[in-house]
């Protein structure tokens, strides 16, 4: 997989030169590229913001150098992280992690000029995305996280692929606790299932560990949790 990430801040992407996300770098399994998007600046102050039409607070980012910068790394799939985008989700992550191309655009300031994302879409799918109801200072922080549960997909990352298919959202549903030695931990105890050594009374544990906690924590997956998904012991739950 091949990603551009551009941003005026480069060096907020060290974190992805580590752990895994670093070693699939080094093995080839990603190829990441950070750019500076002051390189398609053409003054001497290297300018990439102005005031808003309009009138109102801040600045925004002017349309010119997002508009080379698009064109000299497009064309991809472009991702903008933003507070107005769409809530990101695991099927997202799953969907992204099948393509060849992704370029991410970090906005700063009041947000990215409207004809850039518009420009973009007329040659490249576009997909303004939200990691939750919150506004950050700008994309960057989004593109690590969008950055981590898309790599993390790609085959090869990681060591035992087992481990993406019982996580949370993977199967719709919340993963149930986990637990290691010691059996006994101040006072508090291992469930004893978990130690039964018998494999179909642990899988209907963690499923019900699963049920309840998404229940308690997550009505709404439960909601969109698909019928044909529970059995009739489930029902019960
Ligand atoms: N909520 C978000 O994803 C976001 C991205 C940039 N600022 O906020």
């Amino acid at each position: 997989m091949r990603v551009d990430v551009i941003t005026i801040f480069p060096d907020y992407f060290g974190p992805l030169s580590l752990s895994l996300i670093g070693k699939a770098r080094g093995s080839g399994l990603l190829d990441l590229e950070v750019h500076d998007l002051r390189t398609w600046t053409s003054d001497v102050h290297r300018t990439v913001d102005d005031t808003p039409y309009g009138g109102g607070p801040g600045m925004v980012m002017r349309p010119e150098p997002w508009g080379q910068a698009l064109d000299a790394v497009g064309p991809g799939t472009l991702i903008v992280p933003s507070p107005v985008g769409k809530p990101f989700t695991q099927a997202d992550a799953q969907a992204l992690a099948s393509l060849d191309h992704l370029i991410f655009a970090c906005g700063r300031y009041e947000g990215i000029d409207q004809r850039v994302i518009d420009d973009a879409a007329a040659r490249m799918p576009v997909l303004e995305v939200s990691l939750g109801d919150y506004v950050l200072f700008g994309g960057e922080v989004a593109v690590i996280v969008i950055m981590e549960a898309i790599t993390r997909l790609l085959p090869g990352v990681l060591g035992n692929a087992d481990s993406l298919t019982e996580e949370s959202h993977a199967a719709g549903l919340l993963e149930a606790p986990v637990y290691t030695k010691p059996a006994s931990w101040r006072d508090r105890d291992v469930p004893d299932v978990l130690r039964s050594g018998d494999h179909g009374r642990i899988a209907r544990w963690r499923r019900d560990q699963s049920l309840l906690r998404t229940a308690a924590r997550r009505p709404d997956m439960m909601a969109a949790y698909p019928p044909s998904s529970l059995d009739k012991a489930d029902r019960k739950t």
